[in-house]
């Protein structure tokens, strides 16, 4: 195939549906992101906690995207057990779970205040 008649565009579109259709983490964190939204719509958050949000959602997927890259590479390289495979998947994981656990803490100081309002008082 012509590498210079492939739209980059397209390709980019492809690697994330591509990873929508094979991760099943990826599929988890599109659902929050969907109820994140959907929330933030419900509680008519501010432009400031849309950016957190949106922030959040971001740095998720590119996380998620890029492990995803790496992971595909590690099994081109070493389809079999290497130690070296075992700490580059390690980290590009450790990388996701970082990422989560920091939208998981905004996305907690924005809706919690917001839904104690809502359902407390
Ligand atoms: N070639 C390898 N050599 C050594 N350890 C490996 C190798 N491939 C995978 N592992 C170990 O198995 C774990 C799971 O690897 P795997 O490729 O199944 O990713 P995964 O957990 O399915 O990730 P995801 O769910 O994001 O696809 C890795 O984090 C790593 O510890």
């Amino acid at each position: 195939m012509n590498k210079h008649r492939q739209n980059p565009f397209i390709n980019a579109l492809r690697g994330i549906f591509e990873t929508f259709r094979s991760e099943r983490n990826f599929k988890i964190h599109l659902g929050c992101a969907a109820l994140a939204i959907a929330l933030g719509i419900w509680t008519r958050l501010s432009a400031s906690d849309w950016r957190w949000i949106a922030l959040c959602i971001t740095v998720v997927f590119v996380l998620e995207l890029l492990n995803t890259a790496l992971e595909a590479v590690v099994d081109l390289l070493s389809p079999n057990y290497h130690p070296l495979a075992k700490k580059a998947k390690d980290a590009a994981a450790g990388a996701v779970l970082v990422g989560a656990i920091f939208a998981l803490i905004v996305g907690a100081s924005v809706f919690l205040p917001k839904l104690r309002v809502y359902f407390f008082e």
